[in-house]
């Protein structure tokens, strides 16, 4: 089993690393402009599988997508750790909602 900061460790030893014939390796040689078409194409796979009917086309694309913004993390140099300690500032936060009506008038 693979959680996603094991995949972020791995992604990140391939950059140190470089490993011939490995896809991550393929991203990081074509650069960044080639890892954000990426995950723009990543990202709308997900919307058009989410609008259609069933499962596993959406959990397919949205492990893609994944795959594709950890490898856009490492390529700028952003740790995992950086993404869990925003998450973590965010836990039982009380949601602000209700104090903006604007959002509920859209
Ligand atoms: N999770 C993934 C993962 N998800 C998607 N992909 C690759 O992402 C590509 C997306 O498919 P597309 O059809 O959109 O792209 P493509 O036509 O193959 O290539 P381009 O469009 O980029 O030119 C496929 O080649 C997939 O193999 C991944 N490649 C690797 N991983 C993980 O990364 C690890 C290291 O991979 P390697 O570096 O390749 O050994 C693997 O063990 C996996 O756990």
């Amino acid at each position: 089993m693979q959680n996603m900061e094991e995949l972020y460790q791995l992604i990140a030893a391939r950059k140190q690393t470089p490993k011939k014939g490995s896809y991550t390796d393929y991203l990081f040689t074509e650069g960044i402009d080639k890892i954000l078409k990426k995950v723009g194409e990543e990202s709308t796979e997900v919307i058009v599988a989410a609008k259609n009917p069933g499962d596993d086309e959406l959990v397919y694309e949205t492990a893609d997508l994944f795959y594709h913004v950890l490898v856009l993390l490492v390529e700028r140099g952003v740790s995992f750790d950086q993404i869990k300690a925003e998450l973590a500032k965010r836990e039982g936060k009380m949601s602000s909602f209700k104090d903006r009506p604007e959002i509920k008038n859209l």
